[in-house]
């Protein structure tokens, strides 16, 4: 089966018409702050692929609520704010958690009175002394890494409306999970759930991560150009942990550099890309968006599913 069946493609100017940039102008402070994101975002894909998406969003948002309240109308019930829920999946290091933030700051532009926020599901991450008795250390990332009962139990307390909701964090400097440092969701209108997992199909839940959400993105790219981005992030916690003992990598960082890489590269191979290529990318047409990116992290093509 055509796997881009129920997919409009569209070139970069195609999707940039939809909604120019003029409509709407990024301040400097705009500009800066996703600058200080990370110095590498081009300014170009924000303006020609985030801000069509996010103008898309926008329409899809005031559709929900408004879907929402002719609802509990209906049912004769209150209304309450139900968050809406955006889930980025995609590959170890293909740029989810920088797509996230890119999506957070933009749609706090686009509707500055709405309360934004982002989780990443790493922070459901077995922590690495559960792995290890586990004998998952190897497996980090793959299905049976992850507390996806607590990820459910998460997603449905933020949709149920819960006051404040406590989501796990993860350091990849320390490469674990921070157990004593959550973070806490209180009561956001949009949340953004960014993971590796979260288009997976549960081995024995009854629901899946993605019943939760109104939307979601698949960040994709060659496997190559992946592992060219893992390395380069790689150098970059290298270059962090150098004078920091505490760091996982900084023995990793006194040492041979040329032998750390290899010590990577090798982890690529044996964890992450098989990895993407048995448990990831089998998800990527279950999103409502593709973005595809080649070299430089530019995206040159976007996919959006059909009605
Ligand atoms: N749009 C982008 N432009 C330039 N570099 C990027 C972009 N997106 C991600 N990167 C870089 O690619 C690497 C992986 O990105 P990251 O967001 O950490 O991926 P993920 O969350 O998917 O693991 C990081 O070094 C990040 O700085
Ligand atoms: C924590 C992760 C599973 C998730 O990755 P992310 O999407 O945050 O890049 C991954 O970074 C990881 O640690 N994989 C295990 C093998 C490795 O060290 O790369």
């Amino acid at each position: 089966m055509n796997e881009w069946l129920n997919y409009d493609q569209f070139d970069r100017a195609t999707w940039h018409s939809f909604f120019p940039s003029e409509r709407v102008l990024l301040s400097q402070a705009n500009l800066d702050e996703i600058k200080s994101l990370n110095d590498q975002i081009s300014i170009a894909d924000v303006q020609e692929v985030y801000l069509p998406l996010i103008k898309l969003l926008q329409l899809q948002y005031q559709n929900y609520q408004q879907m929402h309240l002719q609802k509990m109308t209906f049912l004769k019930k209150s209304n309450r704010r139900v968050p809406y829920i955006i889930g980025i999946a995609g590959s170890v290091a293909v740029g989810k958690s920088t797509s996230a933030r890119l999506l957070q700051i933009l749609l706090h532009k686009l509707m500055p009175d709405l309360r934004v926020e982002l989780i990443t599901t790493d922070g459901f991450l077995y922590p690495n002394a559960e792995l290890k008795k586990r004998g998952l250390m190897d497996r980090k990332g793959f299905p049976e890494s992850y507390d996806m009962d607590k990820l459910l139990a998460f997603l449905n307390d933020v949709k149920a409306g819960e006051a404040e909701v406590m989501a796990p964090t993860y350091s990849h400097s320390v490469y674990d999970v921070l157990l004593d440092q959550p973070q806490i969701i209180k009561e956001p209108d949009i949340l953004i759930v960014e993971g590796i997992n979260v288009l997976q199909l549960p081995s024995k839940q009854p629901l899946f991560v993605s019943d939760f959400f109104d939307f979601s993105v698949y960040v994709d790219a060659d496997a190559k150009l992946i592992e060219q981005w893992y390395l380069e992030r790689f150098g970059l916690l290298l270059d962090t942990a150098f004078q920091d003992p505490s760091n996982y990598y900084y023995s990793y960082a006194q040492g041979d550099r040329q032998a750390a890489f290899d010590m990577a590269r090798d982890v690529w191979q044996r964890i992450d890309l098989p990895n993407l290529n048995e448990y990831i990318l089998p998800t990527r047409n279950r999103a409502d968006i593709i973005l595809h990116k080649t070299t430089n992290h530019k995206i040159d093509r976007i996919y959006l599913r059909e009605d």
